[in-house]
């Protein structure tokens, strides 16, 4: 990697380079701080502009502002399956890092299919995720949630620090998505910790290969199981589905509930830590939550639009030139879409930078837009309603337990997810 025109190793440079020539986009650790500080430059620029990632993901497009983000995620040009990308006009040494489980057949799931493959797995789980089917799962996952709250409350005791992330805000989603898919209590460890590896970015190839390999041997012996014993669980229905017709073959199956398991739990854990954070750094917002409580379900809109818990959408592919907000981005290209970009830009959500629990948050992009818009969204936001409700009205006291410069976030180009959040209860 080059230093010329380096985008933000002094984020407040722009770099005057043209659109069509890649600048490496300095995704270090001062990047994952304040990925914002580097946003705010490329996004002044222009909304689209190529960059090179780092470690060795090769050059792809990102796009920065509101609008052309919001068209991109809608554009059926823009093509997610990346095997089809590579046969018909894809260098392979291109994506090559982009890729994720490949080898064991996880990534053949709906959020790698373009239509009409997507619209046919999409179809088999939209239904388990309507608002009506999901606010039914309301009192248990009250149950899980007052569960945890008590479990937190005894180890913040006394004033003891507590990693509200290790104890709560990661137990609660994943504890959800694995009842939701009947995946046995004594499995939910050994499956985090493999999510956790697989998800990393600076993964060798033999790294991914392992953890990807247990993933996928793993949902194999969780589906053979739910075809000998049926549950009432939707990994069962999801088998039923596979074996009443021909829905979806025996890989989209594994792959499904991998995707579902992941993108469960690892994005909702950061709706309520990064959302906790925001809160106690903005005391006045925090007291205005507390003050009125009927504002929690408008502030989980706000939590996701002002430090969501994605910082890049998932790998897209040009299938034909395509022209997006003045720039052209030729065929055979990648583009990837920020969204913490786009729901930090002035033209549509002016004083972007300011947490306002009161604010129309509606229309932020934390889950998406188009044919991909998150079909767990539902599920998430009834978790962080809970979520806020309860922590808000058990802790009065909850404050940081380290200085607000002390909090680290994960290195993810992907992920915006707090490693730790240490709390005090009282
Ligand atoms: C706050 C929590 C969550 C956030 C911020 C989030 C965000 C997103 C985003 C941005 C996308 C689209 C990605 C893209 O277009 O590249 C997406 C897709 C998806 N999400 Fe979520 N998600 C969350 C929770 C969940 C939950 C709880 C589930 C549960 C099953 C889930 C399942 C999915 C699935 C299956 C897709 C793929 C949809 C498709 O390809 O049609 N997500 N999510």
């Amino acid at each position: 990697m080059t230093d010329a025109g380096v985008v933000g190793s002094s984020a407040a440079e722009p770099t005057g380079a043209s659109p069509a020539s890649s600048v490496p986009l300095p995704l270090d650790a001062d990047f994952f701080q304040d990925p914002e500080a580097v946003y705010s430059v490329l996004r002044e620029e222009g909304p689209v502009r190529k960059v090179v990632f780092p470690l060795g993901w090769g050059e792809a497009w990102i796009v920065t502002r509101y609008e052309e983000a919001r068209a991109a995620l809608a554009d059926p040009r823009l093509l997610k399956n990346d095997r089809v990308a590579v046969a018909q006009y894809l260098d392979p040494e291109q994506i090559g890092e982009f890729r994720l489980g490949e080898d064991e057949g996880l990534l053949v799931h709906m959020l790698s299919s373009d239509p009409p493959d997507h619209t046919r797995l999409r179809n088999l789980v939209n239904k388990a995720f309507t608002s009506r089917r999901v606010e039914a799962l309301r009192p248990r996952i009250e149950a899980i949630t007052e569960q945890l709250l008590d479990d937190m409350a005894a180890r913040g005791a006394n004033g003891e620090p507590v990693d509200l992330i290790d104890v709560f805000a990661g137990p609660l989603p994943m504890t959800v998505i694995c009842e939701l898919l009947g995946v046995p209590p004594n499995d939910r460890d050994d499956f985090r910790s493999w999510c956790t590896v697989v998800v990393a970015d600076d993964l060798t190839e033999d790294e991914e290969r392992t953890a990807s390999a247990a993933i996928a041997g793993y949902l194999r012996q969780l589906v053979a199981a739910k075809r000998a014993q049926p549950g009432e669980d939707l990994l069962t229905a999801l088998v039923q589905a596979r074996d009443d017709g021909d829905r979806l073959d025996e890989t989209e199956l594994i792959a499904m509930a991998f995707l579902l398991l992941l993108a469960g739990h690892e994005t909702t854990v950061s709706l309520i830590g990064n959302g906790v954070l925001a809160l106690l750094r903005n005391p006045d917002q925090l007291h205005r939550l507390r003050a009125e409580p009927s504002l929690i379900g408008g502030a989980v809109e706000e939590f996701l639009r002002y430090d969501g818990p994605l910082n890049l959408a998932t790998t897209r592919f040009t299938s034909e030139p395509v022209r997006l907000g003045g720039v052209e981005i030729p065929r055979g290209q990648i583009v990837m879409v920020s969204l913490a970009s786009a729901n930090h830009d002035q033209r549509r959500f002016p004083d972007a930078g300011r947490l306002d629990v009161t604010r129309r948050s509606s229309g932020h992009l934390g889950f998406g837009h188009g044919i991909h818009y998150c079909v767990g969204a539902p599920l998430a936001r009834l978790e962080g309603e809970i979520a806020f409700r309860r922590i808000l009205d058990r802790f009065p006291e909850l404050a940081l337990a380290v200085d607000p410069s002390e909090v680290r976030w994960r290195q993810s180009f992907v992920f915006h997810a707090l490693e730790h959040l240490p709390v005090r209860l009282s």
